[in-house]
């Protein structure tokens, strides 16, 4: 996995568009489907049980995220996992505050029993609880692993047989045995609430037109990242950065990638 790499990727999202579906929270929904437009993607968020699964069907890949989860949504996600793995759709899963209550970690599991998860990508505390060795969450903010983060990331992709993107300052993309760090990305996405959620969108459109699941990833994590960068340069603070965020990823070419992207493996 290079920079190389990366920029092609990109190059594909924006040639090939694909159809992200989306069962995802109320809070950050509008900046989800933006954000897939500006990555060179096409969202669509259609919730409800008695479509989801038609829906993921026709998608290139399918994005469940948890931030405001209800029993119902959770019945809407399986039946629309258990779709895309028939028609060989890659699932993401953001376990958003999974670890702050038992609904929110129960729910994260029984997707994972049942549904064959492509890439699952959450902060670092969220990882660490679902890894099984401990982490910090209070309402969505991690507060950190316990333990080395990389070890935390390895040992949760083997257990749950995922490609594991844990974000952070660095970002850890790993399927348990290779490991790629992402060290793009700025400090104020941290001060945004919903860049985690965005990032995940993000994902979706890269692994939806990615040969494997880690590279697009990992690519995802850079193009992301390196918009943040190129934002945060001309941003007063959280809200201009926000605009920023948008506008550069919207403008960020394969060859912006080629150059800008930093990882390395780990
Ligand atoms: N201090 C930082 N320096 C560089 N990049 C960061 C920093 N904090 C977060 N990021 C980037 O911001 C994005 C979101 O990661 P983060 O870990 O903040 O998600 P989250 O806290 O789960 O998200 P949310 O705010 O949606 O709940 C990732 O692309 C990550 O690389
Ligand atoms: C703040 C918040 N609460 C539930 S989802 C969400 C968006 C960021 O994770
Ligand atoms: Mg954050």
């Amino acid at each position: 996995m290079d920079a190389q790499t990366s920029a092609a990727l990109l190059g594909l999202v924006r040639e090939k568009r694909p159809l992200v579906h989306h069962i995802t929270n109320t809070v950050t929904i509008n900046d989800c489907a933006n954000i897939t437009i500006c990555a060179g993607g096409a969202p669509v968020m259609a919730g409800a049980a008695e479509e989801s699964a038609e829906m993921a069907a026709a998608a290139g890949a399918l994005v469940l995220n948890i931030g405001t989860l209800d029993p119902a949504q959770v019945e809407s996600m399986l039946r629309a996992g258990r779709r895309a793995n028939e028609c060989g759709v890659p699932v993401i899963l953001d376990p958003v505050g999974a670890g702050a209550t038992a609904l929110r970690t129960e729910s994260v599991l029984r997707i994972l029993e049942e549904v064959e998860v492509a890439v699952l990508k959450g902060n670092a505390g969220e990882i660490g609880v679902l890894a099984g060795t401990g982490g910090t969450v209070r309402g969505v903010d991690s507060g950190g692993c316990d333990g080395d983060a990389v070890e935390t990331a390895r040992t949760c992709a083997r257990a749950t047989g995922t490609v594991v993107a844990m974000t952070g300052i660095v970002d850890v993309v790993t399927d348990g045995e290779r490991c790629v760090l992402v060290q793009n990305g700025d400090p104020l996405m941290d001060r945004l609430s919903g860049t985690g959620c965005m990032a995940s969108s993000v994902v979706g459109c890269f692994v939806a037109v990615a040969d494997d699941p880690l590279s697009g990833a990992a690519a995802a994590l850079c193009a992301f990242g390196l918009a943040g960068e190129r934002g945060a340069a001309a941003a007063r603070g959280p809200y201009s950065f926000r605009t920023g965020l948008f506008d550069e990823l919207y403008a960020l070419t394969p060859e912006d990638l080629a150059g800008g992207a930093r990882l390395e493996a780990a």
